[in-house]
Protein backbone atom coordinates (compact mmCIF):
# COMPACT_ATOMS: atom_id res chain seq x y z
CA UNK A 1 0.00 0.00 0.00
CA UNK A 2 1.69 3.27 -0.93
CA UNK A 3 1.43 5.85 1.90
CA UNK A 4 0.82 9.94 1.50
CA UNK A 5 2.43 12.71 2.94
CA UNK A 6 -0.50 13.68 4.67
CA UNK A 7 -0.93 10.56 6.28
CA UNK A 8 2.44 10.93 8.59
CA UNK A 9 1.45 14.41 9.95
CA UNK A 10 -0.26 14.98 12.96
CA UNK A 11 -3.02 16.87 11.47
CA UNK A 12 -5.24 17.36 13.96
CA UNK A 13 -2.74 19.03 15.74
CA UNK A 14 -1.03 20.44 12.60
CA UNK A 15 -3.44 21.22 10.06
CA UNK A 16 -0.19 21.69 7.12
CA UNK A 17 -3.49 20.85 4.63
CA UNK A 18 -5.42 23.83 5.46
CA UNK A 19 -3.83 26.99 5.87
CA UNK A 20 -6.20 28.41 5.74
CA UNK A 21 -8.11 27.19 8.68
CA UNK A 22 -8.32 29.01 12.30
CA UNK A 23 -5.68 26.15 13.53
CA UNK A 24 -3.25 26.54 11.23
CA UNK A 25 -2.98 30.53 11.13
CA UNK A 26 -2.94 30.02 15.00
CA UNK A 27 0.17 27.36 14.62
CA UNK A 28 1.27 29.72 12.02
CA UNK A 29 1.24 32.74 14.12
CA UNK A 30 2.87 31.13 17.09
CA UNK A 31 5.87 29.53 14.70
CA UNK A 32 6.49 33.29 13.76
CA UNK A 33 6.52 34.80 17.36
CA UNK A 34 8.60 32.32 18.85
CA UNK A 35 10.74 32.50 15.98
CA UNK A 36 11.24 36.56 16.70
CA UNK A 37 11.67 36.35 20.19
CA UNK A 38 14.46 32.84 20.03
CA UNK A 39 15.17 31.98 16.72
CA UNK A 40 13.67 28.99 17.02
CA UNK A 41 10.41 27.10 17.26
CA UNK A 42 9.87 23.78 18.37
CA UNK A 43 6.15 21.45 16.82
CA UNK A 44 6.20 18.64 19.14
CA UNK A 45 4.04 15.79 18.18
CA UNK A 46 4.40 16.95 14.79
CA UNK A 47 4.62 13.09 13.18
CA UNK A 48 1.60 10.68 13.92
CA UNK A 49 2.76 8.21 16.70
CA UNK A 50 1.97 5.49 14.97
CA UNK A 51 4.63 6.10 11.99
CA UNK A 52 7.27 6.75 13.85
CA UNK A 53 8.33 2.75 14.49
CA UNK A 54 8.44 2.25 11.02
CA UNK A 55 9.92 5.78 9.99
CA UNK A 56 12.98 4.95 12.96
CA UNK A 57 12.76 1.38 11.16
CA UNK A 58 13.78 2.77 7.71
CA UNK A 59 16.71 4.95 9.05
CA UNK A 60 18.15 2.46 10.82
CA UNK A 61 17.87 0.42 7.69
CA UNK A 62 19.52 2.83 6.00
CA UNK A 63 22.46 3.44 8.61
CA UNK A 64 24.73 1.14 6.95
CA UNK A 65 25.24 3.53 3.65
CA UNK A 66 26.02 6.33 5.89
CA UNK A 67 29.59 8.41 6.19
CA UNK A 68 31.38 8.98 9.11
CA UNK A 69 32.41 12.42 9.27
CA UNK A 70 35.39 14.12 12.03
CA UNK A 71 35.82 17.40 12.06
CA UNK A 72 38.04 19.35 13.95
CA UNK A 73 36.82 23.36 13.65
CA UNK A 74 36.70 26.33 15.18
CA UNK A 75 32.93 28.09 15.74
CA UNK A 76 33.63 30.58 12.96
CA UNK A 77 35.18 27.27 10.02
CA UNK A 78 38.02 29.10 9.12
CA UNK A 79 41.82 29.30 9.54
CA UNK A 80 43.42 29.54 12.63
CA UNK A 81 43.94 33.52 12.67
CA UNK A 82 47.63 33.73 14.60
CA UNK A 83 47.12 37.27 14.88
CA UNK A 84 44.40 37.38 17.50
CA UNK A 85 45.16 36.56 21.49
CA UNK A 86 45.58 32.82 22.13
CA UNK A 87 42.41 32.33 24.19
CA UNK A 88 40.74 34.26 21.50
CA UNK A 89 36.75 32.55 20.72
CA UNK A 90 37.98 32.68 17.10
CA UNK A 91 40.86 30.64 17.98
CA UNK A 92 38.92 27.39 20.11
CA UNK A 93 38.97 24.24 18.50
CA UNK A 94 36.32 21.79 18.80
CA UNK A 95 35.46 18.09 17.84
CA UNK A 96 32.60 16.55 15.97
CA UNK A 97 31.48 13.64 14.71
CA UNK A 98 28.43 12.35 13.19
CA UNK A 99 27.20 10.08 10.11
CA UNK A 100 25.46 11.14 7.34
CA UNK A 101 23.13 9.66 4.80
CA UNK A 102 22.85 12.14 1.62
CA UNK A 103 19.82 12.36 -0.71
CA UNK A 104 20.44 10.63 -3.33
CA UNK A 105 21.24 7.73 -0.94
CA UNK A 106 17.37 7.81 0.30
CA UNK A 107 14.64 5.14 -1.18
CA UNK A 108 11.77 7.00 -2.99
CA UNK A 109 9.37 4.85 -0.82
CA UNK A 110 10.75 5.52 2.61
CA UNK A 111 8.26 7.92 4.43
CA UNK A 112 10.80 10.55 4.99
CA UNK A 113 11.54 10.64 1.37
CA UNK A 114 7.80 10.99 0.73
CA UNK A 115 7.08 13.35 3.50
CA UNK A 116 9.66 15.80 2.13
CA UNK A 117 8.85 15.85 -1.17
CA UNK A 118 4.94 17.27 -0.02
CA UNK A 119 4.18 20.72 -1.12
CA UNK A 120 1.80 21.17 1.61
CA UNK A 121 4.63 20.59 3.46
CA UNK A 122 7.21 23.06 2.17
CA UNK A 123 4.28 25.55 1.82
CA UNK A 124 3.16 25.25 5.95
CA UNK A 125 7.25 25.94 6.71
CA UNK A 126 7.21 28.77 4.56
CA UNK A 127 4.44 30.56 6.16
CA UNK A 128 5.83 29.43 9.33
CA UNK A 129 8.92 31.38 8.53
CA UNK A 130 6.52 34.33 7.58
CA UNK A 131 8.33 33.92 4.26
CA UNK A 132 6.06 34.57 0.42
CA UNK A 133 7.67 31.03 -0.97
CA UNK A 134 10.83 28.53 -0.39
CA UNK A 135 11.40 25.59 -2.38
CA UNK A 136 13.73 22.41 -1.62
CA UNK A 137 17.04 22.69 -1.85
CA UNK A 138 17.64 21.40 -5.91
CA UNK A 139 20.57 19.80 -4.79
CA UNK A 140 20.90 16.13 -5.06
CA UNK A 141 23.07 15.52 -1.74
CA UNK A 142 21.79 18.02 0.11
CA UNK A 143 18.17 18.29 0.08
CA UNK A 144 17.52 15.84 2.93
CA UNK A 145 19.66 14.24 4.76
CA UNK A 146 19.80 11.78 8.03
CA UNK A 147 22.38 12.25 10.33
CA UNK A 148 23.35 9.60 13.79
CA UNK A 149 24.74 10.29 16.62
CA UNK A 150 26.30 7.61 18.92
CA UNK A 151 28.00 6.81 22.04
CA UNK A 152 30.58 10.27 22.09
CA UNK A 153 29.10 12.02 18.96
CA UNK A 154 28.60 15.80 19.50
CA UNK A 155 28.30 18.56 16.92
CA UNK A 156 30.04 21.62 18.16
CA UNK A 157 29.61 25.22 18.57
CA UNK A 158 28.63 26.97 15.12
CA UNK A 159 26.44 29.47 13.25
CA UNK A 160 24.91 28.21 10.02
CA UNK A 161 25.46 29.60 6.48
CA UNK A 162 21.78 29.07 5.54
CA UNK A 163 19.37 31.35 6.71
CA UNK A 164 17.03 29.10 8.39
CA UNK A 165 17.38 25.02 9.36
CA UNK A 166 14.46 22.63 8.96
CA UNK A 167 14.99 19.30 11.35
CA UNK A 168 12.48 16.52 11.92
CA UNK A 169 13.94 14.50 15.49
CA UNK A 170 13.33 10.39 14.38
CA UNK A 171 14.89 9.05 17.36
CA UNK A 172 16.47 10.51 21.13
CA UNK A 173 19.07 9.17 22.42
CA UNK A 174 19.01 7.69 25.76
CA UNK A 175 20.76 10.36 27.22
CA UNK A 176 22.74 13.75 25.78
CA UNK A 177 22.59 14.86 22.32
CA UNK A 178 20.05 18.17 23.65
CA UNK A 179 19.88 21.07 21.06
CA UNK A 180 21.81 24.26 23.05
CA UNK A 181 21.92 27.52 22.06
CA UNK A 182 22.30 30.78 22.27
CA UNK A 183 19.26 33.03 20.72
CA UNK A 184 20.70 35.92 18.18
CA UNK A 185 24.03 36.29 20.31
CA UNK A 186 25.55 37.88 17.18
CA UNK A 187 24.69 40.87 14.68
CA UNK A 188 26.14 38.81 11.25
CA UNK A 189 25.28 41.89 9.08
CA UNK A 190 26.41 44.57 11.60
CA UNK A 191 29.32 42.79 11.94
CA UNK A 192 28.73 42.75 16.10
CA UNK A 193 30.30 39.14 16.94
CA UNK A 194 29.61 39.78 20.94
CA UNK A 195 32.76 37.53 21.36
CA UNK A 196 32.64 38.08 25.27
CA UNK A 197 29.25 36.38 25.25
CA UNK A 198 30.50 33.64 22.89
CA UNK A 199 33.63 32.99 25.44
CA UNK A 200 30.94 32.44 28.13
CA UNK A 201 28.72 29.67 25.78
CA UNK A 202 31.78 27.93 25.92
CA UNK A 203 33.01 27.95 29.15
CA UNK A 204 28.70 27.49 30.02
CA UNK A 205 28.30 30.81 31.79
CA UNK A 206 26.37 32.28 29.21
CA UNK A 207 22.74 33.61 30.87
CA UNK A 208 21.40 33.27 26.92
CA UNK A 209 21.96 29.16 26.96
CA UNK A 210 18.55 27.71 26.33
CA UNK A 211 18.39 23.87 25.89
CA UNK A 212 15.55 22.66 22.97
CA UNK A 213 13.50 20.10 24.74
CA UNK A 214 12.84 17.98 21.73
CA UNK A 215 10.91 14.31 21.64
CA UNK A 216 11.25 12.10 18.87
CA UNK A 217 8.36 13.03 16.17
CA UNK A 218 9.22 16.59 17.12
CA UNK A 219 9.91 19.13 13.73
CA UNK A 220 12.47 22.41 14.52
CA UNK A 221 12.66 25.00 12.76
CA UNK A 222 16.10 27.49 13.14
CA UNK A 223 17.39 30.46 12.43
CA UNK A 224 21.00 29.91 12.90
CA UNK A 225 22.80 32.84 11.28
CA UNK A 226 23.30 34.67 14.51
CA UNK A 227 22.10 32.29 16.71
CA UNK A 228 25.25 30.15 18.46
CA UNK A 229 23.96 26.30 18.58
CA UNK A 230 25.63 22.75 19.07
CA UNK A 231 24.18 19.45 19.92
CA UNK A 232 25.52 18.13 23.01
CA UNK A 233 27.56 14.98 23.46
CA UNK A 234 25.72 11.87 22.42
CA UNK A 235 25.50 8.76 25.17
CA UNK A 236 24.52 5.14 25.10
CA UNK A 237 23.39 2.71 22.32
CA UNK A 238 20.42 4.45 20.97
CA UNK A 239 21.76 7.00 18.78
CA UNK A 240 20.14 10.19 17.92
CA UNK A 241 18.64 10.15 14.18
CA UNK A 242 17.41 13.46 13.19
CA UNK A 243 16.58 14.53 8.97
CA UNK A 244 17.38 17.67 8.05
CA UNK A 245 15.08 19.21 5.49
CA UNK A 246 16.67 21.31 2.76
CA UNK A 247 14.81 24.77 1.99
CA UNK A 248 15.63 27.49 0.05
CA UNK A 249 14.21 31.16 -1.20
CA UNK A 250 15.79 30.71 -4.54
CA UNK A 251 14.51 27.59 -6.62
CA UNK A 252 17.56 26.64 -7.99
CA UNK A 253 19.98 26.25 -4.64
CA UNK A 254 22.90 24.04 -5.00
CA UNK A 255 25.87 23.30 -3.36
CA UNK A 256 29.23 23.61 -5.27
CA UNK A 257 30.88 20.36 -5.93
CA UNK A 258 33.43 21.17 -3.75
CA UNK A 259 31.52 21.13 -0.65
CA UNK A 260 29.30 18.07 -1.53
CA UNK A 261 32.67 16.40 -1.75
CA UNK A 262 33.58 17.60 1.23
CA UNK A 263 30.15 16.47 3.16
CA UNK A 264 29.69 13.48 1.18
CA UNK A 265 33.51 11.91 0.21
CA UNK A 266 34.74 9.75 -1.91
CA UNK A 267 31.61 7.96 -2.90
CA UNK A 268 30.16 11.34 -3.80
CA UNK A 269 33.13 12.61 -5.71
CA UNK A 270 33.31 9.35 -8.03
CA UNK A 271 29.60 9.61 -8.95
CA UNK A 272 30.72 13.72 -10.13
CA UNK A 273 33.74 12.19 -11.55
CA UNK A 274 32.20 9.51 -13.67
CA UNK A 275 30.42 12.36 -15.39
CA UNK A 276 33.78 14.19 -16.03
CA UNK A 277 33.85 16.82 -13.27
CA UNK A 278 37.87 17.22 -12.46
CA UNK A 279 39.18 18.00 -8.49
CA UNK A 280 42.58 19.42 -8.29
CA UNK A 281 44.83 17.00 -6.78
CA UNK A 282 47.41 19.07 -4.66
O1 LIG B 1 20.95 17.96 14.52
C1 LIG B 1 20.41 19.01 14.87
O2 LIG B 1 19.47 19.05 15.64
C2 LIG B 1 20.91 20.34 14.37
C3 LIG B 1 21.98 20.24 13.36
C4 LIG B 1 22.57 21.56 12.99
O3 LIG B 1 22.83 22.41 13.79
C5 LIG B 1 22.86 21.82 11.59
O4 LIG B 1 22.65 20.91 10.75
O5 LIG B 1 23.32 22.91 11.25
FE1 LIG C 1 23.48 24.24 12.73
Amino acid sequence: MSIRALDLVNLERYPIDDLQSDLAKKVIENCRSQLQKNGACALPGFLKKSVMDSMVEESEKLASKSRRSLWFLNTYTNDDDTSLPENHPRRRWFPSSLCTVAYDQIPTEDKIYILYNCNALTEFIAAALGLEKIYRFADEFQALNVTYMGDGDQLSWHYDLNDFVVTLLLQEPLSGGEFEYAANLRNKDAGEENYDDVAKVYNGSSSHLQIMKQQAGTLVLFQGINSLHRVRCTYGKKKRITTILGYHKNPDYKATNEVNVYLYGPRVQKILEERGVSFDKN
